[in-house]
């Protein structure tokens, strides 16, 4: 009897949604309640891990999406920091900067350097010290630093991807992911990307579904129907400016601002209670409050002439929406009246397209992170 032939290889999918902030964006950032969904755009990253241990061990990484490949020789990545509870090591940091750069071209864009500092970083802090090799391809349908959390995608999948990775070079049984520690460890990631992130982006991209979060998620919150279209302005922007551009705001002017941060709070509460009750019921304000936290945070300065074309077009068009995110360019949504017809959408649609954005529906509440085995 001949003895069955191990694969020299596993492959694994790691997937993990978007997310849209229906309510309460920057509001967070100062403790207050926002409300936030899983959307049906995905991160994936495809593991290959070599189980037949010769030669070299090497972490070979294609990002598709930003059309970058690269292998980083892992004995150059033995900084192990794993088994520490999870933080953010700015020495750790430092030391894989330097160790990026002198792997890849000069002149490699900032995207892609921040995206390969986080892999580094999560490695180094969950997988640590490893004789392995394997490949990561990432490739994604949410747009990139549009305001509908792809770094969250991307720090939660990359969590995920590493403590999997982890426990299949120390075990042979099944990974039974904790979503809390890739939660923790994606928010540690998240704060580099971001500096001072609230924490809800990866929570919902952890987690899924529909959630009331206020430093940490405190309900979920069921919508019976809601026909959402995301369209985004094309307008590039970046989050950590726009959220330092809040604070300083907030620092020059507080008994101004925390007023505003006030009323986006009760924009949420209200919201998280509207929203669950009969579509038909409910509509006229939902408009009214996506309208008011539209303008408040257009008062605080994240606001762009494009987000607010889109809202005057939602609301010429009897629907409700805001911006959603950071602003200052990225998406907007429209929550769609859901009594309109099938014509007035496409109605909608065609001026917004012929306003050169583009648009599409989504669906809310979709699963957090999803792990599976691919056989053959
Ligand atoms: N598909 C992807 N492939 C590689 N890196 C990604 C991907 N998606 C997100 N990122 C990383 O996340 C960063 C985007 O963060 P950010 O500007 O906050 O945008 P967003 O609002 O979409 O979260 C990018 O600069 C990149 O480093
Ligand atoms: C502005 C903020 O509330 C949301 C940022 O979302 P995004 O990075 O634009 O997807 C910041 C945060 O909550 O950390």
């Amino acid at each position: 009897m001949g003895e069955t032939q191990e694969p020299a290889f596993r492959k694994f999918v790691v997937r993990t949604p978007g997310k849209l902030i229906l309510t309460g964006e920057h509001a967070v950032v100062y403790g207050k309640l926002a409300l936030a969904a899983s959307v049906d755009l995905t991160t994936e990253m495809y593991l290959t891990l070599h189980t037949d241990r010769h030669g070299s061990s090497s972490f070979l990484v294609c990002l598709e999406d930003l059309k970058f490949e690269c292998s980083l020789p892992l004995a150059e990545l033995q900084i192990s920091n794993a088994g520490t509870a999870p933080n953010l090591d700015l020495e750790l940091l430092d030391k894989l900067k330097s160790l990026i750069a002198s792997r890849i071209p000069a002149g490699t864009n900032h995207t892609v350097q921040m995206s390969l500092l986080a892999l580094c970083f999560l490695y180094c802090s969950i997988v640590g010290n490893s004789d392995a090799s394997f490949e990561l391809r990432v490739k994604s349908t949410i747009p990139i630093g549009a305001g509908l959390g792809s770094s969250a995608a991307f720090s939660v999948g990359s969590s995920a991807v590493f403590h999997l990775l982890h426990h299949h070079l120390s075990s042979q049984g099944v990974f039974v992911p904790d979503l809390d520690v890739i939660n923790s460890w994606a928010f540690q990631c998240e704060k580099m990307f971001h500096a001072t992130p609230s924490g809800i982006d990866n929570a919902v991209c952890t987690y899924g579904g529909v959630v009331k979060y206020k430093k940490a998620v405190i309900g979920s919150v069921s919508i019976p129907e809601a026909r959402i279209l995301l369209v985004n302005t094309g307008v590039g922007r970046q989050t950590k400016l726009l959220v330092e551009a809040v604070r300083q705001k907030r620092n020059d002017f507080t008994a101004i601002m925390d007023p505003i941060l006030d009323s986006i709070d009760q924009i949420s509460c209200k919201m998280a209670e509207i929203v669950q009750l009969p579509p038909d019921s409910n509509f006229s304000a939902i408009q009214e409050l996506l309208s008011t936290n539209h303008w408040l945070l257009a008062s605080m300065g994240v606001s762009h002439p494009s987000l607010d074309e889109i809202h005057r077009l939602a609301r010429a068009h009897g629907q409700a929406g805001k911006l959603t995110g950071a602003g200052g360019g990225g998406l907007a949504y429209v929550w769609l009246n859901p009594n309109c017809s099938d014509d007035q959408v496409n109605a909608l649609q065609q001026q917004l397209t012929l306003s050169n954005f583009t648009c599409w529906p989504t669906r809310l509440g979709v699963k957090g992170v999803q792990i599976e085995e691919l056989r053959n």
